[in-house]
């Protein structure tokens, strides 16, 4: 049973980078592309980084399985504490094919169908954000240091909301919501980068009205909560991973520190 502690923050954020090189090395010399049988983008990088995660995961704790985007086949459920590690080695594939650097890596444990430790790095944009239950949100500065972040308060009034979109995803639903939150202004972006913005304060909302799976969320959920904001259903439930076997999430809307105003 893994203890939550900083030096396990510390091997995973360690894992993300050793898969955040290999993508890279990939990135740099070129790569091919497959398309799924959902038709969603496959490269070798999304390959190269599972296997990465996977080795390094099974070295740190052998009793806790593994649920990644590029192996789903192997998971037959948490362990018998209610233990799984939630990976998408490379979230944000379109935008790695774009050449656009807005993709990342994504570790998280889950506990009983809550994430309570979660890495992101954005290995293109040198970015790492880390958390965990009882130690809080960071950011990880260019000495390698960590230094906590919070989420923004709302706007102040007459300010506009500062929004975040994907950049695949908009369609009517999100226009009717962004239209009754009132003055706002959108920037496109791709992957589990636009929850981490929110939870360091660099925008204030992030509406998600179209398809995500648990592993686009479950890192980036632990960054966002202990940094003071919420990743919640559209009736206001903390995203949930006790069904697995589910992969799909439902709508979702990341806040900042602050009460949804509706
Ligand atoms: N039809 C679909 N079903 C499930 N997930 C989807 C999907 N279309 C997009 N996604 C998810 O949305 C992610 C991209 O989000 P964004 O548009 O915010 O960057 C994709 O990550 P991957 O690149 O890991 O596949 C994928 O997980
Ligand atoms: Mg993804």
């Amino acid at each position: 049973m893994p203890t939550i502690t900083k030096a396990l923050l510390k091997s995973v954020e360690q894992l993300a980078w050793e898969a955040g090189e290999a993508i890279m090395q990939i990135y740099r010399r070129g790569f091919s592309v497959e398309f799924k049988a959902d038709k969603s983008p496959l490269t070798e990088a999304d390959k190269a980084a599972h296997e990465v995660i996977a080795d390094g995961l099974q070295m740190f704790t052998p009793d806790v399985p593994i649920l990644s985007e590029e192996d789903t086949q192997s998971f037959k459920g948490a362990n018998a504490h209610g233990f799984y590690w939630l990976v998408d080695p490379l979230d944000g594939t379109k935008e790695f094919i774009k050449r656009n650097d807005e993709f990342t890596v994504n570790i998280a444990l889950i506990e009983k169908g809550r994430p309570v430790l979660g890495v992101v790095v954005a290995p293109a944009l040198k970015l790492t954000y880390l958390a965990a239950k009882r130690l809080g949100a960071f950011k990880v500065d260019g000495d390698g240091q960590w230094q906590p972040i919070m989420a923004s308060l709302p706007p102040v009034a007459g300010q506009p909301w500062r929004v975040l979109g994907s950049r695949s995803h908009a369609n009517l639903r999100l226009s009717a919501w962004l239209g009754e939150l009132g003055k706002h202004e959108i920037r496109p972006m791709g992957s589990s980068l636009k929850a981490c913005f929110i939870a360091e304060g660099n925008a204030d909302v992030y509406p998600r009205f179209g398809p995500t799976s648990l592993w686009d969320t479950g890192a980036a959920q632990v960054v966002v909560e202990q940094a003071g904001g919420r990743i919640v259903t559209l009736d206001n439930h903390p995203l949930s991973y006790a069904t697995p076997e589910q992969v799909l999430n439902p709508d979702f809307v990341v806040w900042g520190r602050s009460p949804s105003p509706r």
